[in-house]
């Protein structure tokens, strides 16, 4: 028998395990498991939970065909009825409270299991380690363990420079049939018996969900009222399609501003995210539509702004996968700072204060634009990338917290939570990732900017409502009059504790901290790190793993006449005076390399000239054997020829540490030694 365990792919499109066992003849067994294990993280929140119930609900109805799919046709209207409701007897999915190893030993015992057919998931650490233990289970039990890809991410890719040929290799493959469940329902076998197992379930009805919700703080299971409703296959495929064809005409222009983000993004995340549509369904459907965009163009049709748009919005798909390959590529990252050199800021002793992190939580900092971002979060669950980016500022910057320790709270209250984009994203905006910018977001300036009229603060901060547009991103400057003729009295911090109700009241805190000096302060704790050698050459490292290859940022440019500085992107590079010149040693293999075909590894698909992938590829190939130096124009100590991207492939050759004649072999690119840390080509001091 095979097993299809659902995890963050509840769909019946563009679904690679339905499409396998569609074509095969065994009885299967649709599994989705509420496993205690994944649900103590301190990520997880009732408002996920319900949503996730929404989607099985939703696919249940469509293997009983209330919801039909014809073909590879999908059909986006679905019935709404179906989608509201929140009740149903399960006859088609298995459903169990259980670990995954327990209920596939439970499985295993009475129907000996074939194979095992699932998604790659590239969740958090506990996943990642629950993944390993089913590997490891299915190995020993002779169980074979199929895992399809659905984001275009790759596993155990060996090279990022691959990592954007692979992604749209992957985009570029059709998707995969919607089954025909009518033909399948009789192979479907629903495992009564398991232990844990769920017969029916009321989204609405709290005792029905006691057992599942006892695995999650008290705290943390009510469900957010304003959420995005409802979660499944039926409602994600509505929201693109309106997306699509009405809402997104104006997205590039509209992303910014929480108030018109708000039905201007595709709000297509918690469907992604839970897998309730496939990221190849969007983008195919989405090159669909601009191919139809453009021919209306060549038609002399007027199609404003939607081409821009939609070319916007196709750049986040794509940033989607490219950062969930960081957590793909390296799981701790959910753990620890990306560069090594940030590890120790934010955690001193002191550094964490409590009643920082409970007033940016709750929404009570008394910098009105945070708190109603914070507040809409607790609502609704989701807010636009722009205010996500600035909570993150403020809370890493300004209060200078610990960007894990903020993580869970994050995670919990956007319903969208994506192990991959969040442990990034949440790294880039608090700066430890050493490859980007520092990015400090001014509050009040980006509230000034985003919402000038204070629509968006008055509708989240009800204790502003009555303040003057002059004064509602700076409250504190209100004189003591108006504050008595609106009836708002900013208060001190710790009467502000006594008082304040978090809804609706007559006061309002004065803010947490000065903005600007604690701005200057963490600023300049950054920089202190930022600017130190070692620090630049671990950032180094972290971009050879993890960095966008999409612009010029990676290429090594020769020296501008008489500098005889080498950069990379724009930084200086110094290569030192005992360091061999790159093109000394590489110099003959990046000419050759200029005369080779343009093909991947299968030799399939010709690349535009200049990318590192070609280098990093001719380099693969011929690890083992520097061919010797040739004359030629290229070879002459300069950096003609190599395209500008002679130093990546330089790094990937193995190469001795001048301090202590270590061989670092396991990480050609590394810019440190792995042993004793000593700057490439320098010899110790
Ligand atoms: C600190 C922080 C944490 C974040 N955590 C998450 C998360 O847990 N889950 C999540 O889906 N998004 C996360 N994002 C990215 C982004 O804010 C959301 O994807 C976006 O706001 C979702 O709204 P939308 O679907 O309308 O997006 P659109 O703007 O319509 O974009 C379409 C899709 O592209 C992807 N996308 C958009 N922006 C980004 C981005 N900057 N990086 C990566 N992918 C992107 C998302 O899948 C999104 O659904 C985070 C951003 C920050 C700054």
């Amino acid at each position: 028998m095979d097993v299809v365990w659902l995890k963050r792919d509840v769909r019946l499109h563009d679904h690679g395990p339905l499409a396998e066992v569609a074509q095969s003849r065994n009885p299967f067994v649709l599994l989705y498991l509420y496993e205690p294990d994944q649900l103590r993280e301190p990520t997880v929140h009732g408002s996920h939970l319900r949503f996730v119930h929404e989607g099985l609900l939703d696919l249940e109805r469509r293997w009983k065909n209330e919801c039909p799919l014809s073909g590879n046709t999908l059909k986006t209207g679905g019935n709404e009825q179906a989608v509201t409701s929140s009740h149903a007897t399960f006859e088609y999915l298995t459903i169990c409270h259980n670990t995954a190893i327990a209920t596939l030993e439970a499985i295993h015992r009475t129907h000996p299991i074939g194979r095992l057919l699932s998604h790659e998931e590239t969740g958090h650490w506990q996943s990642y380690m629950r993944d390993r233990a089913v590997r490891k289970w299915c190995r020993s039990n002779k169980v074979k363990f199929v895992e399809f890809n659905q984001t275009g991410v790759t596993r155990n890719l060996k090279c990022r420079d691959d990592y954007n040929i692979l992604f749209n290799a992957f985009m570029a493959k059709p998707r995969h049939p919607t089954p025909n469940v009518e033909s399948l329902q009789s192979r479907v076998v629903q495992l009564r018996n398991l232990p844990g197992f769920i017969g029916n379930l009321e989204t609405n009805n709290i005792t029905q969900w006691d057992s599942i919700f006892t695995e999650i703080p008290a705290d943390h299971r009510h469900d957010r009222h304003g959420r995005q409703q409802f979660g499944g296959e039926t409602k994600a495929l509505a929201t693109m399609d309106s997306f699509l064809q009405e809402r997104g005409s104006k997205f590039s222009q509209d992303i910014s501003s929480p108030n018109t983000a708000w039905n201007s993004c595709s709000r297509l995340s918690p469907y992604l995210a839970w897998g309730h549509i496939s990221l190849r369904f969007v983008v195919h459907s989405l090159q669909h539509r601009q191919e139809a965009l453009k021919r209306m163009k060549a038609q002399g049709r007027n199609t404003g702004t939607w081409l821009r748009s939609l070319q916007a919005f196709s750049s986040r798909l794509h940033w989607r996968s490219h950062f969930i390959q960081k957590l793909e590529s390296e799981p701790v990252l959910e753990l620890r700072d990306l560069c090594p050199a940030f590890q120790h800021l934010r955690r001193q002793d002191d550094d964490w204060v409590e009643a920082r992190y409970v007033a940016w939580s709750t929404g009570t900092t008394g910098f009105p634009f945070v708190d109603a971002c914070m507040r809409c979060l607790l609502e609704h669950g989701w807010i636009n990338f722009r205010m996500r980016a600035m909570l993150v500022s403020f809370a890493c910057y300004n209060l200078w917290l610990d960007w894990k320790r903020i993580a869970p709270h994050l995670a919990r209250v956007f319903l969208d939570f994506e192990p991959g984009i969040h442990y990034p994203q949440l790294q880039m905006q608090a700066g430890t990732t050493g490859i980007n910018a520092m990015r400090v977001y001014s509050v009040t300036k980006q509230g000034k900017d985003q919402d000038p009229t204070g629509k968006f603060i008055r509708r989240h901060v009800l204790e502003m409502e009555r303040v003057p547009d002059q004064y509602i991103h700076e409250p504190w400057k209100m004189p003591q009059s108006l504050q008595e003729e609106i009836q708002l009295t900013i208060t001190s911090r710790e009467r502000a504790d006594q008082e304040v109700s978090l809804i609706e009241c007559a006061t309002y805190p004065e803010p947490i901290v000065n903005e600007q000096e604690s701005a200057k302060i963490a600023k300049a704790r950054m920089s202190d790190v930022r600017k130190q050698e070692s620090t630049k050459n671990m950032a180094k490292e972290v971009f050879v793993k993890h960095g966008s290859r999409n612009n010029r940022s990676h290429v090594m440019n020769k020296p501008k006449s008489g500098t005889g500085v080498y950069t990379l992107g724009k930084q200086p590079i110094s290569l030192q005076d005992n360091q061999p010149k790159i093109s000394d040693v590489f110099g003959e293999m990046i000419g050759d390399s200029k005369k080779k075909p343009k093909q991947n590894r299968s030799g399939e698909t010709k690349r535009s000239s200049n990318t590192i992938t070609q280098e990093s590829e001719l380099l693969q190939s011929s690890s083992t054997h520097i061919r010797q130096p040739k004359k030629s124009k290229t070879t002459t100590g300069t950096m003609e020829g190599t395209g500008g991207n002679a130093f990546l492939s330089a790094n990937a050759i193995s190469w001795n540490c001048l301090a202590c004649t270590f061989r670092n072999e396991n990480k050609p690119f590394a810019l440190v030694c792995e042993i004793c840390g000593t700057n490439r080509g320098e010899k110790s001091s």
